[in-house]
């Protein structure tokens, strides 16, 4: 158990089955639905996988309440309807670009908007009705949802908060979500969300039919990235009162759908499990990075992974650039050019991204999908070209970028193609890249003098 200053209680640890009442003695002991429950509590299971899903792979919880969520009326279309949802990427909702996108961070909403009303989907791709794909959406908001509850039942977000905290009440209890931590919100948990420092932004990954696991370790061994015990998951807690009017807002195929009951859904005394909400601190994270020679690849930085069918491919990875030492010696020490078959969605929290010398600004956003090409900056190559041979180790210091990285080629959505925030000249910042070429200079840094070079590469020879 931990309770870090001005947070509720959480549980910690990755994959655990956890138990939790607010109410001593209100978890049943020996079996999960007994005749009658302790408390004169409802018995209810949420399956996050289906039933016969490996055990390894089962994701279940059991929810003692005080009604069952089944007590409300039919749901309705919400009206209005919201139009910036996406949930099926196809030719009607969204378009296909390879042109390196990029967009400036948005401004927080002067009328009153909730965490419902200032999600937006950016861009992605399958299907929530096939249960494959994703979406990324952001998100501006300046008010706490009143009255009313949140229920994905297309996928499991990912939120990345950007500017001010989120505290969310599930039916396992609150968290607290500040700038700098994730927390994942299972499909079909109802959570509402409050804004304590009111303006917020941020970011959010759904996925469509698989769960974010952590990524295996391979030669790493059995410690590094993100810890399992850093996880945090809430606590029971509950509201007993009735509520008239109560809406559930249910996001079902990318629609909004309403149900008015009357109680709060937050009605959970008591709840056991391994199928939870749960929050992450990525300052936790533990990276890795080579000690020697030449830029690793971003996959060493994976917090956590939702796998597709083929080994090593994953629906959705998320990956951080943390503050961390750069040590490589006659290496080009910034992110390398490059074109990947996998697509890559990139936000920044705060800070500046070690690739991009301006331009990318904390709350933006870019995306380079399949194939394309992307890089340094311009500025950044001639800064680090500038520095030469002889660069000390660097600690990049109070940065924190992400990238949701998938094998699904995204599309994306017309108002993200439309907006007044989307840089239009994002590519000027490589054209000035200048050829340095030289048939005459065949040294590999091309500079005809490389100090201290020749003697290192000769010194590791004699030792071998
Ligand atoms: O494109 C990017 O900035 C992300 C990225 C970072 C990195 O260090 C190596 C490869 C990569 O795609
Ligand atoms: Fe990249």
């Amino acid at each position: 158990m931990q309770k870090p200053a001005g947070e509720p209680e959480y549980l910690s640890g990755f994959g655990n089955h956890f138990s939790s009442e607010a109410v001593k003695g209100a978890l049943p002991r020996d079996q999960n639905s007994p005749l009658g429950c302790p408390c004169g509590l409802y018995a209810e299971q949420i399956s996050g996988t289906s039933f016969t899903t490996p055990r390894k792979l089962n994701q279940r919880s059991w929810l003692y309440r005080i009604k069952p969520s089944v007590t409300h009326k039919p749901f309705h279309p919400r009206v209005p309807r919201h139009e910036r949802l996406v949930s099926e990427f196809n030719e009607s909702t969204s378009s296909a670009t390879p042109t390196q996108l990029r967009w400036k961070p948005v401004d927080i909403p002067e009328s009153p908007t909730d965490f419902i009303d200032g999600l937006y989907t950016i861009c992605g791709a399958g299907s929530s009705f096939i249960r494959h794909g994703y979406a990324i959406h952001m998100y501006a908001a300046n008010k706490s949802m009143s009255g009313c509850a949140f229920c994905n039942a297309d996928g499991d977000f990912l939120v990345v908060p950007q500017k001010g905290r989120l505290s969310i009440t599930t039916e396992c209890g609150k968290l607290v979500v500040s700038p700098g931590e994730i927390v994942i919100l299972p499909q079909g948990f109802r959570f509402s969300i409050d804004l304590p420092d009111g303006p917020s932004r941020g970011y959010v990954a759904e996925i469509f039919g698989e769960h974010f696991q952590l990524p295996d370790l391979g030669p790493i061994g059995a410690n590094g990235l993100a810890a399992a015990r850093d996880f945090l998951v809430p606590t029971a807690w509950f509201e007993e009162a009735s509520h008239p009017g109560y809406t559930i807002v249910q996001k079902f195929g990318g629609g909004l759908f309403t149900a008015k009951q009357d109680f709060s859904p937050f009605n959970v005394v008591a709840w056991h499990g391994n199928y939870v909400p749960f929050k992450y601190d990525l300052s936790k994270f533990c990276p890795f990075n080579t000690v020697l020679i030449d830029h690793g690849d971003p996959s060493i930085n994976t917090v956590l992974t939702a796998p597709s069918d083929k080994p090593g491919v994953a629906l959705l990875d998320f990956v951080i650039f943390p503050p961390r030492w750069l040590v490589a010696e006659h290496t080009f020490r910034p992110p390398y050019y490059h074109r990947n078959c996998m697509s890559e969605f990139m936000g920044l929290i705060y800070g500046i991204y070690e690739a991009k010398a301006d331009g990318f600004l904390p709350g933006g956003a870019s995306l380079h999908s399949c194939m394309t090409p992307h890089g340094p900056d311009t500025k950044t190559y001639e800064a680090t070209i500038a520095v030469g041979e002889n660069s000390e180790p660097v600690r990049l210091k109070g940065t924190m970028a992400f990238m949701f990285e998938s094998y699904l080629i995204p599309r994306v959505c017309p108002w993200a193609l439309d907006c007044p925030y989307l840089d239009a000249n994002y590519y000027q910042c490589w054209i000035g890249l200048r050829s340095h070429f030289s048939s005459n200079n065949r040294s590999e840094n091309g500079s005809p003098d490389v100090p201290g070079t020749t003697q290192v590469l000769s010194e590791d020879k004699g030792d071998a």
